[in-house]
């Protein structure tokens, strides 16, 4: 993976203005304007099973830490909501800033949330790898967890992620992790808002279908931190806390978002 650069605040000296793709109209992420958002009836729930035994390992790949999943079979999938197909899970990730006013990749009304988790999956129906699956319109799904700090409000599935990341704490580190249900960090209101997308890191292809979750996750100031003590930097290196780590908003352009919910 070359270097990619995320324009945001905290503007990290190896991080240039925000890469733009030339001719993007489907770029993500975007703020969501809730009253912009336009309810959609023919919207299915989103149907989630996810078998635990397919996690794999947690890795840091100097931008993100990723927990990875056996998406050689059907046995971690995602299907209905806007979705045509069933879409198998590949990885999550998160996206966080250095304090809590920011983080999340995307905004409601504006707001920042302190981190936002992605799970991606892909479309194995229609496509033979996940690669070209990458390339394609309808290729990928990505479910938006928007996470929010509650004092005293300990998450206890995240919790099992935060004990490994030490672990991890430098760029290219894997550990083994093999059992997790990642449903744990996904919030039980079924609510989401949809939208046609991008991937927020390079290579930015326009290949996502975005189901963000309208209720965050709560968690705590502790667990938050966790994420902040990871680095970007291999061992060895000068060390760079791994923070900030989001694109900047993209231009919304002809695109309307819509809601499963009234
Ligand atoms: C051939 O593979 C090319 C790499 C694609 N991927 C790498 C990312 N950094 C990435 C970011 C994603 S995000 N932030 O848009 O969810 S999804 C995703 S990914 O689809 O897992
Ligand atoms: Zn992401």
């Amino acid at each position: 993976l070359g270097q990619y650069w995320y324009g945001s605040f905290g503007m990290h000296p190896l991080w240039q203005s925000p890469l733009t793709i030339p001719g993007g109209t489907r770029q993500s992420p975007i703020n969501i304007q809730w009253r912009d958002s336009v309810y959609d009836p023919v919207l299915k729930p989103l149907k989630i099973s996810y078998d635990p035994t397919t996690c794999l390992h947690i890795w840091n790949n100097g931008y993100s830490f990723l927990v990875e999943f056996d998406d050689s079979t059907d046995r971690s999938v995602i299907i209905g909501g806007p979705l045509e197909n069933q879409y198998r899970l590949k990885q999550f990730h998160f996206h966080w800033g250095a304090i809590n006013e920011w983080g999340s990749e995307h905004t409601v009304d504006s707001k920042f949330y302190p981190a936002e988790l992605h799970l991606v999956h892909w479309n194995a129906v229609v496509y033979p790898t996940f690669e070209e699956a990458v390339m394609e319109g309808n290729g990928l799904a990505v479910i938006g967890v928007f996470l929010k700090v509650i004092s005293l409000s300990h998450h206890e599935g995240l919790q099992t992620l935060v004990d490994a990341l030490p672990a991890v704490k430098h760029k290219d580190a894997v550990i083994e992790f093999d059992v997790f249900d990642p449903s744990c960090l996904i919030p039980s209101c079924p609510d989401y808002w949809t939208y046609a997308g991008s991937l927020t890191t390079p290579p930015l292809t326009e290949s996502v279908t975005w189901i963000i979750k309208k209720k965050p996750i709560e968690v705590d100031e502790n667990q938050l931190e966790a994420f902040r003590m990871l680095l970007f930097t291999s061992d060895g290196e000068e060390e760079k806390r791994m923070v900030d780590n989001f694109r900047p908003l993209q231009p919304l352009m002809n695109r309307t978002v819509r809601s499963s919910f009234q």
